[in-house]
This record gives C-alpha cells, sequence and structure tokens, in this order.
C-alpha cells in the first residue's frame, strides 16, 4: 500500500519532530503516515518504547527498523528496497539536514535524485526553530545533561523524561526521615546533571508529586552513586514495574553536608520548594502503556 514516509532517528520526538509529521500528515493527502526510525544509540531522551508511543501520537503506523538489516544499505539500496520497494513510499518528508544509508552518505539533493525515477515525491521541510535556533536533539540532550529541564520542556513541548525500575536502598533515607525508591535508570537514557529536581512519578498503580535526587552522594563517602525519589503521596505498598521519571525543574546541585541533620534539613528545604513549584501542575500524560509498566524487565 502506498504510504507518505518521514525517516529519522526521531529522538526525543521534539516539537520539530512534531512540525516534520504534521507537515508529513499535509503531503500525504489522505495517505497513512508512517515515521520510519531507528533503535536508541548513544545516549538518547527515550528508550525505544517511549518513542514508538510518542511517534504513534503523530503517525499512523510506527516502523522501527532493525540496524542489522539497513546499515550496509547504500543511500541508493536504502531508498530503492527499503522505503519504496518495502514500505510502499510515494512520499518523503525530511528536514533539510537529513542524511541516510551507509555512513550517512545520502543527503536531501541524493535523495531527490534517486526519488524521481522511483515516484517518490521529496518534500524538505524548513527546520523548526526556537527563538532563532534550530531546534534538535542533540541541543536537547545538552540542556538536560546541564540541569536545564524547564528549556528542555519548551524545546520537547513536555518535560524531560527518565524510567528505571527500583532496586534497593541502604534504608538510610527512611532514617533521614525521607523515604525513597531507589531506580535503576535505563542505561541508555542521558543522564541529567547531578542534584536534585522537582517532578511527576508514575509506576503501574499510582503517580505522585515527588524529589527526584541523583548523585554521589557525598556525604556518605563509600556509598555508591544513586537515582531515587521521594515520593509526596506514599505508595500503597511496593513500587514494582517499571518508574517514570518527569523532570519539571532543577532545585540544587549534589552536595556535601556535615552530617546527616544538615543533609535532613536540606532536604526539607527541597520538599517545600519542590511542593511550591509543582502546586497547581497536573501529571504529564505516561509514556509507557499499562503493559509495559506491569511486566518487570519488559524492555523500558
Ligand atoms: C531529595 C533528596 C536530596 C538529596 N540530596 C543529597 C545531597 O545533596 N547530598 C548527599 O550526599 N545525598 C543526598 N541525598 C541522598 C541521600 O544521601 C540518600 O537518600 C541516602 O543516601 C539514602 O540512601 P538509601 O535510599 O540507599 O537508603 C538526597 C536524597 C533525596 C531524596
Ligand atoms: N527542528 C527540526 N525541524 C524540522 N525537521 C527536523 C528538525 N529536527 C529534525 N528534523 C527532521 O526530522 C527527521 C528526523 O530527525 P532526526 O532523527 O533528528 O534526524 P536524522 O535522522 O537526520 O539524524 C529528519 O528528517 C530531520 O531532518
Amino acid at each position: 500500500m502506498s504510504c507518505a514516509v518521514a525517516v529519522g532517528r526521531f529522538d526525543g520526538v521534539h516539537r520539530g519532530h512534531q512540525f516534520l509529521l504534521a507537515e508529513a500528515r499535509q503531503r500525504a493527502a489522505g495517505l497513512p503516515v508512517v515515521a520510519y526510525t531507528f533503535p536508541p544509540r548513544g545516549p538518547s531522551l527515550l528508550t525505544l518504547p517511549a518513542k514508538v508511543r510518542l511517534l504513534r501520537d503523530h503517525a499512523d503506523e510506527v516502523v522501527v527498523a532493525p540496524w542489522e538489516r539497513i546499515q550496509d544499505l547504500s543511500a541508493e539500496e536504502f531508498v530503492g528496497e527499503e522505503l519504496v520497494a518495502r514500505l510502499g513510499a510515494t512520499v518523503a518528508v525530511v528536514g533539510p539536514d537529513h542524511r541516510f544509508g551507509r555512513d550517512r552518505a545520502g543527503d536531501v539533493a541524493t535523495l531527490q535524485r534517486l526519488a524521481s525515477p522511483l515516484n517518490l515525491a521529496v518534500h524538505v521541510v524548513a527546520p523548526w526553530r526556537w527563538e532563532g535556533e534550530v531546534v534538535s536533539a542533540g541541543r536537547i540532550r545538552d540542556l538536560i545533561a546541564r540541569g536545564e529541564v524547564d528549556q528542555a520542556a519548551l524545546l520537547l513541548g513536555r518535560p524531560a523524561w527518565l524510567a528505571g525500575s527500583p532496586t534497593s536502598g541502604v534504608k538510610l533515607a527512611r532514617r533521614l526521615g525521607y523515604p525513597t525508591v531507589n531506580l535503576d535508570l535505563a542505561p541508555e537514557l542521558v543522564r541529567p546533571r547531578r542534584g536534585v529536581y522537582a517532578a511527576w512519578v508514575q509506576w503501574s498503580l499510582g503517580e505522585s508529586k515527588a524529589l527526584f535526587y541523583i548523585g554521589d552522594r557525598p556525604t556518605f563517602p563509600g556509598l555508591s552513586p544513586s537515582a531515587e525519589v521521594h515520593l509526596f503521596t506514599p505508595p500503597h505498598g511496593e513500587v514494582v514495574g517499571s518508574v517514570e521519571v518527569h523532570l519539571l525543574s532543577f532545585l540544587r546541585p549534589d552536595e556535601r553536608f556535615a552530617d546527616e541533620k544538615a543533609l535532613a534539613r536540606a532536604i526539607a528545604q527541597d520538599r517545600l520548594r519542590g511542593e511550591q513549584i509543582l502546586a497547581g501542575t497536573h501529571p504529564p500524560p505516561r509514556l509507557l502503556r499499562e503493559a509495559e509498566l506491569r511486566a518487570p524487565g519488559a524492555g523500558l
């Protein structure tokens, strides 16, 4: 069946990607819109299931290309065999910087040259900008690594996101008066700057406003680095399955305190600020479906 295809890694499914997919919808003139994407490689903004889930909001079908099959295709083979023969694309919509094929050798001019004999209409969209600068996944990854999650949210169209599974802590947090759920974060996700954030947290059976901490726990030499959430609404029972963390605001960097009491006082302040920031906010849409949330280890 013929379709209109938009191709790319689509890391973040950011507002530039959303604009591109809206353009694809227009150009498709009633044909189904296919988002053709690749599994995450290197530090990413989303896990694959979350990316697929978001792309589904903007496309009729999402195709995840296995690297093993397509990594050795030349630009010509990619367009001819993959997009036109396998997918049935008659329209391709890409941004001006789009590269494809082995070694990213093909650019927009290559695509246009290859497309005409294949009856493939190519549309190149102007890059979507924010405050004059082109929005890109790389720019958003840098913002998150610097803790600038509120800026990242403007470019993403939703808060920066993390996912992980609960792990057991050393039960120190309870003694501090701030119980936490320790998280084993999905390894492919970009790590935000170390410190404390106001966040919304969701798990299979609930959701809560929260503080998110990621850091080296310098107050306790000997402890390993950790990522943990302190939930304002404590869960009924254990938190199991995947946990989603939406980072709304950076509160402060990771610090070394003189003792446990000083740390507990700082966390009390964090909690007050977190409550202020989160007051009146609503939980963002979940990026993992119920099935993925329920099945522990079901690939985040
Ligand atoms: C909101 C919050 C902020 C934190 N800030 C710091 C910090 O600045 N420095 C630090 O050494 N540990 C900090 N911690 C981490 C505590 O040291 C951590 O909760 C403790 O090590 C508990 O470990 P456990 O969960 O394994 O029991 C923070 C924890 C939370 C929940
Ligand atoms: N800010 C933007 N505005 C419009 N299109 C964009 C923007 N950023 C990326 N794109 C396009 O979205 C598609 C997927 O993006 P991405 O995965 O980041 O690029 P690529 O696959 O070329 O590395 C590509 O066609 C790319 O050109």
